[in-house]
């Protein structure tokens, strides 16, 4: 079986976040299982392009209203990443170095949309199945069955897959030209709340959508984001699969950006080299339970409620707890986060504003706790790399952090939850983990009992295999 991912990032090529973590494990994992997995995204201007060597494997050129854009499709030449990537470049559209965020950014997805279509309807075979992620790539199920350029492709199957249902791509209907033609009574199947609404309409025209968590699916039907009656609608095309980690790239017995690797056998040491080194670069007291957050400061992951809880829960232990966060995203987030550092001082609390992919690997290792306070949460994968790093995970009972973390008071459990994104809960939360930091032979128990956990891409692989024989 032949599945192209097409999505707007994929790591290491392009990360923001967790959808290049998917995006780059996944058809790893499905190449292994036997079948053909290619993977489409733009071509952004990243260290990736310049560091690895690429071969041109079509130009093409694309209308987009009244605009006419030359495109290229190159592929990496060394199979890398155990898959083959394909990149499709835009000039003057796509070659930024920034993934998101560019005034232009529903004509950029657009442009990469119709541009992979325009290449893949070159192909002398037919793949057996369009794997859409999230909104970037969430109106080719309607072109490839509305606009009459694309009939070629029109009876292959499509999966779209919602990672995050709060960004949904909607621009205004003064730019439906910008589209290739379609016969304009089908002008509802991109409609959502009068724009055109990508998400939406890829929940109306692909044969199947998946959420990645089953939590997330069930939340989806009475929050999300306005598309709720929508979903209810579809629900029978709907299925909710828990994402997986790459067990390779996240591994502490050989993580290179680790101090120092460990495995269950020389796990107390391990834990405890890797807590002292990243304690010693950011001032923290190693003595101290170590809590940190990893992630975007958005209001969805709870980032603003973080001085509040830092600020409390530092009272409340009388400065027996240390914090350290790292992310990046909403500026005034950012600046609380670092004035904060005025009143909660080292060695109970450091922060690091930006994006920095070897020190989470450190502080994945390094921690003791790993907090996420979200208010939304479609599968979250910081908690299951916390998990394989021997961190317990301290979550909101969230979408996929209801389905991958039982609290350890419960049977068979390993992680702490609360009930509301608040700081009062979280602080409750943070009691609880001050005083397990305190059993310690109950910690490290339950430290070995999460590394041999298995939230590896095995199972769900197979579950998107099933889906996807389901469709022919
Ligand atoms: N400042 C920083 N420096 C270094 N690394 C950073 C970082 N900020 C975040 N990261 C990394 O980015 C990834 C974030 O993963 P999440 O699951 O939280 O994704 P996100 O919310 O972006 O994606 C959406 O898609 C994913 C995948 O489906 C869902 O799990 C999730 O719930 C949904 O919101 C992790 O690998 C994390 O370590």
């Amino acid at each position: 079986m032949e599945i192209i991912h097409i999505s707007a990032e994929c790591y290491p090529v392009a990360k923001v976040g967790g959808l290049a973590d998917v995006v780059g494990a996944l058809p790893k994992y499905q190449q292994q299982n036997g079948d053909i997995a290619k993977v489409v995204i733009p071509c952004y201007k990243t260290r990736f392009l310049f560091e690895n060597e690429f071969e041109l494997v079509h130009q093409g050129g694309i209308w987009m209203g009244s605009q006419w854009r030359h495109f290229n499709v190159i592929k990496e030449k060394h199979n890398k990443l155990g898959f083959d990537l394909y990149l499709v470049d835009i000039p003057g559209l796509l070659d930024n170095e920034q993934v998101y965020g560019h005034h232009n950014d529903p004509e950029r997805f657009l442009g990469f949309q119709i541009a992979t279509l325009d290449w893949i309807r070159s192909w002398r075979h037919r793949p057996d199945v369009l794997h859409c992620h999230d909104h970037h790539a969430a109106l080719i199920p309607f072109m490839i069955t509305q606009c009459s350029s694309y009939a070629r492709l029109e009876d292959i199957p499509t999966v779209l897959t919602i990672h995050n249902a709060q960004y949904q791509g909607q621009f205004g209907w003064d730019r439906w030209q910008w589209l290739p033609a379609f016969d304009w009574w089908k002008s509802g199947l991109l409609d959502w709340d009068h724009a055109i609404n990508p998400l939406a309409s890829a929940i109306k025209c692909s044969w199947r959508v998946t959420t990645v968590s089953p939590g997330y699916l069930d939340e989806l039907m009475f929050s999300a984001a306005g598309l709720e009656s929508l979903l209810q609608g579809e629900k029978q095309k709907c299925s909710g699969i828990l994402n997986g980690i790459d067990t390779e790239v996240w591994n502490p017995a050989d993580d290179e950006q680790l101090p120092k690797n460990y495995t269950t056998r020389n796990l107390a040491g391990g834990k405890k080299a890797n807590k002292e080194a990243l304690c010693s670069r950011f001032g923290l007291n190693p003595d101290l339970p170590l809590v940190s957050f990893i992630g975007r400061l958005v209001g969805e992951k709870g980032a603003d409620l973080l001085p509040g809880i830092i600020g409390q829960a530092d009272y409340e232990t009388d400065h027996g707890i240390s914090f350290l966060v790292l992310g990046s995203g909403d500026p005034y987030v950012a600046w609380q986060l670092e004035e904060l550092k005025t009143y909660v001082r080292q060695p109970n609390y450091n922060v690091y504003i930006g994006y920095d992919e070897a020190l989470s690997h450190c502080i994945y290792a390094g921690s003791d706790f790993l907090l996420m306070p979200s208010r939304v949460e479609p599968c979250g994968l910081n908690q299951l790399y916390a998990l394989r790093y021997g961190t317990v995970p301290v979550v909101r009972m969230a979408g996929g952090l209801k389905d991958t973390v039982i609290d350890f008071g419960d049977e068979g459990g390993y992680g702490i939850r609360f009930m509301h994104p608040s700081v009062a809960d979280a602080c409750h939360a943070l009691r609880r983990s001050v005083e397990l930091f305190q059993q310690k032979s109950q910690l490290g128990e339950l430290r070995r009992k999460m590394m041999k956990l298995d939230f590896s891409w095995k199972k769900s692989a197979r579950q998107y295999a099933d889906l996807y024989s389901s469709l022919k």
